[in-house]
């Protein structure tokens, strides 16, 4: 009952109280009219709530910064600063009302507020009277001057920006004349939270007279709460990746990376190796033991988390340790399993894998709905007289595969993983919901035999001398992606152990770093937990924006082919159908190769599209968020963003196809009017702060005019032929 009594007050902000309850209706700020012998709880509570807020409001007929007043739930909005208040004690008005609150407060903060007599009530300057006063000349409108013998209100208007208006001023606008000394009334004693992270700033000027008139006192009180990020230290010190892509020579690994992996790479003309991949190989090569199964002196390693930017080459960086750490197993088993979000990029990844481990004995196998389940199955298990054997080292999987021979493959056996790489991991973290790693933790982590075991595989438990004294099998998790979540809770999720985040911070952030030489300060503190959350862009890509009406935006993308001449373009919209249309759109505009892309495309018609592109068959490829993230294609040299992304993150991995791997790029996103502020403020999240606007000349576009209005006239027809199945093969 107490919590619906308080919902009526919630929902009325003016302070009226209607409580319709058991046929009773009670409204206003009369609360004595309430007749006592109604139901006690609600009244009490009723009553006492009215107190609280008049007492509160009481408490904010202040002169507050820019003198905007609130009175009786009334928001006078603003009257200038307190030396346009010149108020004559004549204008002075005891107010019984002000009287009967004081009591109230007193009796309920047992706290002094300024005797009325101290105080200057600001009586009703009702807009009818300010009406009246402008009528009888007492207002001068250039300056809105209210004259009258005992009230002088200046509203200077000629601060730019300073809007000024004089409001209905209901009741009791009161303020001291002696001391001023209007205080915020504080019922609530402040909590030690608010002692120590609540800091009040107030800025008094005192009253002061000038001939018989008393100008009040100005002051304002600013709470500044103190919002301290308080992160477990592995997020708030994290290990730094530089963004500009600084090369290391792979000659200085030799020794720590095999000599065939070395070979390989200078076969795929990798001779330099990029900041994640400093980084993150010494790591995960040192703690290579000669029996793969443990870490190193028989700890169970730390698992590592890495936000690097797009074509940062972070794929390289967890398959080349992978790889490294395998190449002595004896028994084939699936010691490595590496889940991405959708098949493409499954694909992809088992490429970098099969290329890499050529020539070593380990399999890789590809479990993404490329072929059946009974066919993946075949690839995967073979039955012997003793039992199932594995036929893969390395998985490469989509949950849903993947799931699927958990549950339906028998022989598939995972309790001698040693690695488990989610890459897109940020996107990977939405699929635990289908609950996939639940089921691969289950099939890792159970207990080898019975009983007391001198190795086992028990989840992660917290560190601590009892716990190191029986040997584990190794099991790392290793998470990558451009846009990893770096919250705390969403992390939870993964059941980390002991984690290590290595993360790219924006360029300021890493220069004010460098510039303490490794020293720490507070303010390097600061700035470490305003990183979380904030993502980089590669360094060589180049943004651009272009600003126009909706219906101009195809023809914004006609400029840019036909009058920019960009070739080489993946452009992302954010549906199927809008995909589909612009493409229908560009094809009948001519002058482009053009393809579409989206998920409504067999696999196999995705891969061609992706290889026509790459060799320069395609120039144009239209696409959903289907080719936004992990898709390594080459040749992008511009992106365009035909609609506008929602999250940072869309816009980060869709800019991200383009400026790979150091190579320049460049990427456009075509805003209607009213998205610019949006796409801005979403851009401050990555840490940008400068925003460079494409200008075209509306001559440039009339030339497009007739070409596009021709396609659009076709447009319709041949929808319509679409959807009675008349479907044209591009
Ligand atoms: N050391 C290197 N030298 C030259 N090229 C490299 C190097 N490492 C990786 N690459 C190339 O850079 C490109 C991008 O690499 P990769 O796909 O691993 O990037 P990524 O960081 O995973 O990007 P995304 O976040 O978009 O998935 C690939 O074509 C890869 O072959």
């Amino acid at each position: 009952m107490a919590e619906f009594v308080n919902l009526c007050f919630q929902l009325n902000p003016r302070n009226e109280i209607y409580l319709d309850l058991f046929s009773f209706r009670f409204k206003g700020d009369d609360i004595d009219e309430i007749p006592e012998d109604q139901p006690n709880i609600i009244l009490q509570k009723l009553k006492e709530n009215v107190r609280k807020r008049k007492s509160e409001k009481l408490n904010k007929l202040i002169v507050k910064d820019g003198l905007a007043i609130e009175v009786n739930g009334k928001v006078l909005k603003k009257v200038k600063r307190k030396k346009d208040l010149d108020h004559t004690q004549e204008s002075h008005v005891k107010s019984k009302k002000h009287k009967k609150y004081k009591e109230i407060v007193e009796k309920e903060s047992k706290s002094p507020i300024p005797d009325v007599d101290d105080t200057i009530n600001l009586k009703t300057i009702s807009k009818k009277k300010k009406k009246k006063l402008k009528e009888s000349g007492h207002v001068d409108s250039s300056k809105s001057v209210i004259k009258n013998k005992n009230v002088n209100i200046t509203n200077d208007k000629s601060k730019k920006g300073e809007s000024v208006e004089l409001c209905e001023v209901d009741d009791h606008f009161s303020a001291t004349n002696e001391d001023c000394s209007i205080k915020e009334v504080n019922n609530d004693e402040p909590s030690e939270y608010e002692r120590e992270n609540v800091s009040k700033t107030v800025i008094k000027e005192g009253p002061h007279t000038v001939g018989n008139f008393t100008v009040l006192g100005d002051y304002k009180v600013k709470k500044q709460v103190k919002v301290k990020h308080i992160l477990p230290d592995w997020l708030e010190e994290p290990g730094i990746i530089s963004n500009s892509l600084t090369q290391t020579p792979v000659e200085q690994f030799v020794g720590l990376l095999d000599e065939t992996l070395i070979n390989k790479l200078q076969e795929n003309n990798i001779t330099h190796f990029f900041p994640v991949q400093t980084q993150i190989l010494p790591l995960l090569l040192n703690q290579i033991t000669d029996n793969n199964c443990y870490g190193k002196d028989g700890y169970q390693p730390s698992d590592i988390c890495v936000s690097a930017p797009t074509g940062s080459g972070k794929t390289l960086a967890f398959a080349l340790p992978v790889i490294q750490t395998l190449l002595n197993r004896v028994v084939c088993r699936v010691r490595a399993l590496i889940v991405l979000p959708v098949r493409d990029l499954a694909l992809q990844v088992y490429k970098v894998f099969q290329t890499y481990c050529k020539g070593t004995g380990l399999r890789v196998i590809l479990l993404a709905g490329q072929t059946s389940l009974a066919e993946e199955q075949e690839s995967l298990v073979i039955e012997r007289l003793n039992g199932c054997c594995s036929l893969a080292d390395i998985v490469v999987a989509t949950p849903g595969r993947l799931v699927d021979h958990i549950n339906k493959t028998a022989g598939f056996d995972l309790s001698h993983l040693r690695f488990l790489v989610i890459d897109e991991a940020d996107r990977m973290m939405e699929d635990i919901k289908q609950d996939w790693l639940t089921q691969v933790e289950n099939s890792v982590l159970k207990l080898h035999g019975s009983g007391w075991n001198l190795v086992d595989r028990r989840p992660p438990i917290p560190l601590t001398v009892h716990n190191c004294s029986t040997i584990r099998i190794a099991f790392q998790k290793l998470l990558f992606s451009a846009t990893l979540s770096q919250d705390p809770e969403k992390l939870q999720q993964l059941n980390l152990f002991q984690p290590q985040l290595f993360t790219t911070i924006l360029e300021s952030k890493s220069k004010a770093t460098e510039n303490l030489n490794g020293t720490e300060n507070t303010e390097s503190q600061e700035e470490r937990g305003d990183f979380v959350g904030k993502y980089t862009t590669p360094a060589s890509l180049q943004e651009r924006h272009i600003e126009c009406q909706a219906f101009q935006k195809p023809l914004m993308v006609l400029h840019c082919i036909h009058n920019l001449n960009y070739r080489q373009i993946l452009c992302f919209t954010n549906s199927v159908e809008s995909t589909h249309r612009l493409f229908l759109l560009i094809k009948l505009c001519g002058g482009i190769k053009v393809r579409e892309f989206s998920s409504a495309l067999t696999g196999t018609v995705r891969q061609k599209i992706l290889n026509d592109f790459a060799s320069g068959d395609i120039n144009m490829t239209i696409c959903s968020d289907a080719m936004a993230r992990g898709m390594d294609i080459n040749n992008v040299e511009y992106v365009i963003l035909y609609d506008r992304p929602s999250h940072i993150q869309t816009y980060i991995h869709r800019v991200g196809r383009t400026a790979r791997a150091g190579k320049p790029g460049t990427a456009v996103t075509i805003l209607e009017q009213r998205e610019v502020c949006t796409y801005k403020t979403m851009l401050k999240e990555a840490g940008k702060e400068r925003f460079k606007k494409l200008k075209i000349k509306p001559n440039k576009l009339i030339s497009l005019k007739p070409m596009y209005d021709e396609a659009l006239e076709k447009l319709p027809a041949i929808i319509k032929a679409e959807k009675q199945g008349k479907k044209e093969d591009y």
